[in-house]
């Protein structure tokens, strides 16, 4: 489709304005237990872009799902499932700009050559972005409604709402919800994030499922970004142990596999431990108690050696991600992540997929895109072209437009909002109600769609 014949970006028009003389908690000290979308943040702290846009990362590794969809069996089909919704989330790693909240109707379309996706913010209080990505191999869709609340350190972000994946020639429907996602040392130290909570994702055609657990590292530094978890058949039993870092990689193995390397790490762990234990001090003790839990373990990979000993903890941040690492015989790796391009870090951390969202290549409504796509979003233009002034006060016009407009809609037929492209239904699925693409955006007929902008 639309991509190949465009260049590539691979910077933004401008690069980003250091944060270094604003302090977070000074803006963020009065909010605590409030929800985020309701607070007016300065821009400086925004990325240019917005939430719709950032919904469509979610797509980065879309060709998984391809794969998926290409796979004789169902556990296969599954792990495959599981790995793009763990690639869904790389992106997320050290972006920590907030995108621009969506306008009430605006949309995000993104054309790629094996997939098209659109967006539309279809509620406003409390903010819900509904999505649609679709291929000939596959289905996406879902609607995230996410809760921010600064709770003093911490932001913490709940991505509520459900993904749907159908492969059409399977007949089946998986569903999952994302796990959340937490913004540490909001008032000293180094920002950084981090994913945590259990994800299980159901195929409701044959009954498998995945259970990932996206660990928490607040207690043990070498648990930094990792997720493992099992595939298992209807009857609930293990077939394949998944494991990785949504940073960077997941691998699979077979069920046994896992069990087996397991059983003998405990065993050299033991074996060292009890050698140990004539002068066990407390601490040794509570290692060996942990050892039994085996919640993750560390391989003697060459990496492992390469990167020993970890860098130092830098204020409350943990230290190194890549000094442990798990291994086991017989894996296959499922995903593993892009490198960021080498400016990144000048370009909000964006990947080099983001880096991209802004492109208008040909585009020009109302022909050819949507007078409401956030490609023609003044505020997220002037952020993009450094111009904070100019974003600052296009983001308070655009917001008072959106107030004054519903005022006057509420005003002349007492009506609410209804979003153009999606519809809200009940799913036997998730047994919710959720909202569905109604078709027909990729006609192009925007004659009758006004501007928000
Ligand atoms: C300036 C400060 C401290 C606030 C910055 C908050 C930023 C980092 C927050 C605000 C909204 C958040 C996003 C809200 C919802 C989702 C969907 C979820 O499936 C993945 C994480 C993701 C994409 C969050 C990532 C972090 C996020 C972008």
């Amino acid at each position: 489709m639309a991509e190949s014949e465009h260049a590539q970006r691979h910077a933004l028009p401008a690069a980003m304005i250091s944060r270094k003389k604003i302090s977070v908690w000074s803006i963020l000290k009065n909010c605590i237990g409030k929800d985020l979308s309701k607070i007016t943040m300065p821009v400086v702290l925004n990325e240019p872009l917005s939430f719709l846009q950032r919904l469509c990362e979610y797509m980065e590794y879309a060709e998984i799902l391809t794969q998926a969809a290409h796979q004789d069996n169902p556990a296969d089909r599954m792990k495959c499932v599981a790995a793009f919704a763990v690639s869904a989330l790389a992106s997320n790693w050290d972006r920590l700009g907030k995108p621009f909240n969506p306008l009430l109707g605006e949309t995000y379309e993104l054309q790629k050559e094996d997939y098209r996706i659109i967006c539309e913010q279809v509620s406003h209080h409390p903010p819900v972005s509904a999505f649609h990505a679709e291929s000939t191999d596959f289905k996406f869709h879902g609607s995230i409604n996410p809760k921010i609340k600064f709770s003093g350190k911490n932001v913490e972000v709940h991505p509520n709402g459900i993904v749907t994946v159908e492969f059409p020639k399977w007949n089946e429907t998986y569903t999952w919800s994302n796990v959340n996602c937490c913004v540490h040392n909001i008032i000293v130290g180094k920002l950084w994030i981090e994913q945590h909570g259990t994800m299980e994702i159901t195929n409701h055609s044959t009954g498998h499922t995945a259970k990932l657990i996206f660990k928490s590292s607040t207690s043990a530094d070498k648990d930094l970004h990792r997720v493992e978890g099992f595939v298992k058949d209807e009857n609930g039993q293990n077939l394949f142990f998944l494991y990785g870092k949504w940073t960077k990689f997941l691998k699979c193995c077979p069920y046994e596999n896992y069990d087996e390397y397991r059983k003998h790490e405990m065993k050299i762990k033991d074996d060292k431990e009890t050698t140990a234990s004539p002068n066990a001090t407390p601490k040794r003790m509570f290692s060996k108690l942990n050892s039994f839990k085996l919640n993750s373990f560390r391989s003697l990979s060459i990496q492992d050696h390469e990167n020993y000993p970890p860098a130092d903890i830098d204020g409350d941040f943990p230290r190194s991600d890549s000094s442990f690492s798990l291994d086991i015989p017989d894996s296959t790796l499922l995903w593993s992540c892009n490198p960021r391009p080498e400016n990144s870090s000048e370009y909000y951390n964006f990947t080099n997929f983001a880096m991209q969202l802004n492109a208008m290549d040909n585009m020009k409504p109302p022909d050819t895109l949507c007078p409401t796509d956030a490609r023609l979003r003044p505020d997220i233009l002037c952020l993009e072209n450094g111009d904070l002034d100019g974003a600052s006060k296009e983001k308070t016009r655009l917001e008072e437009k959106q107030r004054d407009s519903r005022k006057l809609k509420k005003s002349e037929d007492g009506g609410d909002f209804t979003p153009r492209w999606f519809k809200k239904v009940y799913s036997p699925f998730t047994k919710s109600e959720v909202w569905l693409y109604s078709g027909s955006y990729w006609n192009r007929d925007y004659e009758t769609t006004n501007s928000l902008f």
